[in-house]
């Protein structure tokens, strides 16, 4: 575990949210700090979709508060909370079809743009120089994910996993204060998966607070900080990796055996 102390960026407590008679989320609370990755994990159905709906604002609770850095945005739509510093990735990556690898990165800068249309229609050196920085950052981004070589190419022309560390990129060009990440690893193979856990780790490290959705356990056990476990909408554990990983509980409720989560499989594992 980290020995970060750092206070937690994001706090949700007491977050519950029901469709009809399912408690879908039900009294949950969760934290993500500078510099440290917090993941959530459980079975298909236990909440994890729902309760990042609650905290980016895209579904609201039904009850709970979510405070970023100490200010209560409970009830704002989804593009103050961007605003604000909390952005979020789906599970379905959703590119921007008819532009370049690059300029969908460029799109997602648009939350420091300053320009407006009378500067789009008659850039003053100022604002040019703006939009080479933008550029710049852009491609930087890309380079931290892996794609700095597809930058000229369209989306449709990407394999499923590039689409997802593009997705990513997305989320990182609005530089982001808080990350939801939801499921990045889903359909990734193996190359890219260890191309994305690269990836976490150098967002990890430039102080970006990283909340992750995963159900790649090996994944979430070896780049996690903390982790919280739901089960049918509550919170069924919350601690280090090591610890989930012994839990008989967790291993219960994840795998239906009482036996320990197994050990990442390192060269040659199962
Ligand atoms: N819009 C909705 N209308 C009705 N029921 C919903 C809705 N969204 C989610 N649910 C139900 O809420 C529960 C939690 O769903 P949720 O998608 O949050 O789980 P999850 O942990 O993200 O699942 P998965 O791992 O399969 O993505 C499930 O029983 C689901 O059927």
């Amino acid at each position: 575990m980290s020995a970060t102390t750092s206070a937690p960026l994001l706090q949700a407590r007491g977050i519950s949210k029901s469709f009809g008679a399912v408690k879908a989320v039900d009294d949950v609370d969760i934290t993500a700090s500078p510099g440290r990755i917090s993941a959530v994990i459980g079975p298909n159905g236990a909440g994890k979709t729902t309760l990042f709906n609650a905290l980016s604002g895209f579904s609201a609770a039904d009850a709970g508060t979510v405070t970023l850095d100490g200010r209560d945005i409970t009830s704002l739509p989804p593009h103050r909370i961007a605003r604000l510093g909390l952005v979020r990735t789906f599970q379905t990556a959703r590119p921007l079809r008819t532009a370049t690898v690059l300029e969908n990165v460029l799109a997602g800068t648009y939350l420091h743009g300053r320009g407006g249309i009378g500067a789009a229609l008659f850039p003053t050196p100022r604002v040019r120089r703006a939009e080479a920085a933008l550029v710049e950052r852009s491609r930087a981004t890309l380079a931290a994910v892996g794609l700095l070589a597809e930058q000229d190419r369209y989306p449709d022309e990407l394999a499923a996993g590039q689409l997802r560390l593009l997705e990513i990129a997305r989320g990182l060009a609005a530089e982001p204060r808080v990350l939801l990440l939801d499921e990045p690893a889903a359909g990734l193979n193996k190359v890219e998966t260890s191309r994305l856990e690269e990836s976490l780790l150098e967002i990890r490290a430039s102080g970006t607070a990283v909340l992750l959705v995963e159900h790649d356990v090996d994944l979430v056990l070896r780049v996690s900080d903390h982790v919280t476990v739901l089960d049918f909408g509550r919170l069924l554990r919350s601690g280090a990796p090591e610890d989930i990983r012994r839990d008989p509980a967790v291993a219960a409720a994840y795998f239906g055996t009482e036996d320990p989560v197994p050990a990442p499989s390192d060269e040659g594992g199962a």
